[in-house]
């Protein structure tokens, strides 16, 4: 058999839950109350994965391309406030959990496989959304994108987790969507799963080399329940 790994690391937007709609809510509504043009559900979901700083910044700066950094900082303030209110308010109600999701939960906590829940959305968020879809007590370890003075691809978060639930990295496993968490995971040493169907800022995530590329959570747990076979690499 394949050994199943020590402990999980989820990502969440792109491979978790859908947010790009809850997202595009509160970015455009951000641009609204700001007076500059909407961006639109598929421009707001390429931008999805570097946390909500990231976010903002890439929308005001489509918005009005000759933004100044100054100007944009001092936009930003008020931007960020919008932001918050409208995304805070679709948080506590989001839905979106992808198919798969909860069966892999329940196969982990099956195999008494430890979770953790590392993500670049604002920890705050992060939690409003976990606690609507009573998911909060499935993970031991949640990591926000501002709990830790890095955020993904930088292995911090990882090897944060890691040191929290007394494994080694390179026994745990990263499920994302981006080349945030593929690069997280190789700097860290885990095993990368990417999945398919996420947002990667619209380019396929195979080209970002992860250890195991899975077009679905149902395919992830299939290839946990999977004899490894002899002498085959880790490649998805
Ligand atoms: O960009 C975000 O806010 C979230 O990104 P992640 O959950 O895919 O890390
Ligand atoms: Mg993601």
């Amino acid at each position: 058999m394949r050994p199943l790994p020590k402990a999980i690391f989820f990502d969440l937007d792109g491979t978790l839950i859908d947010s790009a709609a809850d997202l595009t809510v509160a970015v455009d509504q951000m641009l609204i109350e700001l007076n500059l043009p909407v961006a639109g559900f598929d421009r707001v979901s390429g931008w999805i994965g570097n946390g909500a700083q990231k976010l903002i910044e890439r929308a005001l700066i489509f918005a009005q391309p000759d933004l100044s950094t100054s100007q944009a900082l001092v936009e930003y303030t008020q931007a960020r406030t919008v932001f918050d209110r409208v995304y805070g308010a679709c948080c506590q109600k989001a839905k979106g959990l992808y198919p798969g999701a909860e069966e892999l939960l329940a196969y982990c906590s099956m195999q008494q496989i430890p979770l953790a829940l590392i993500t670049n959305k604002p920890e705050a968020f992060t939690r409003l959304i976990l606690n609507g879809l009573a998911l909060t007590s499935k993970f031991k370890v949640i990591v926000g994108g501002d709990t830790l003075p890095e955020r993904k691809p930088s292995a911090l978060p990882l090897r944060y987790a890691a040191d929290k639930m007394k494994v080694n990295p390179a026994d745990c496993w990263m499920i994302g969507d981006s080349m945030s968490d593929v690069a997280a995971a190789k700097n860290a040493g885990c095993t990368s799963v990417a999945v398919s169907y996420g947002y990667n800022h619209g380019r396929p995530v195979a080209e970002e080399l992860p250890d195991l590329l899975c077009d679905s959570l149902n395919e992830v747990q299939q290839l946990m329940s999977q004899p490894l076979k002899q002498g085959a690499a880790l490649e998805g």
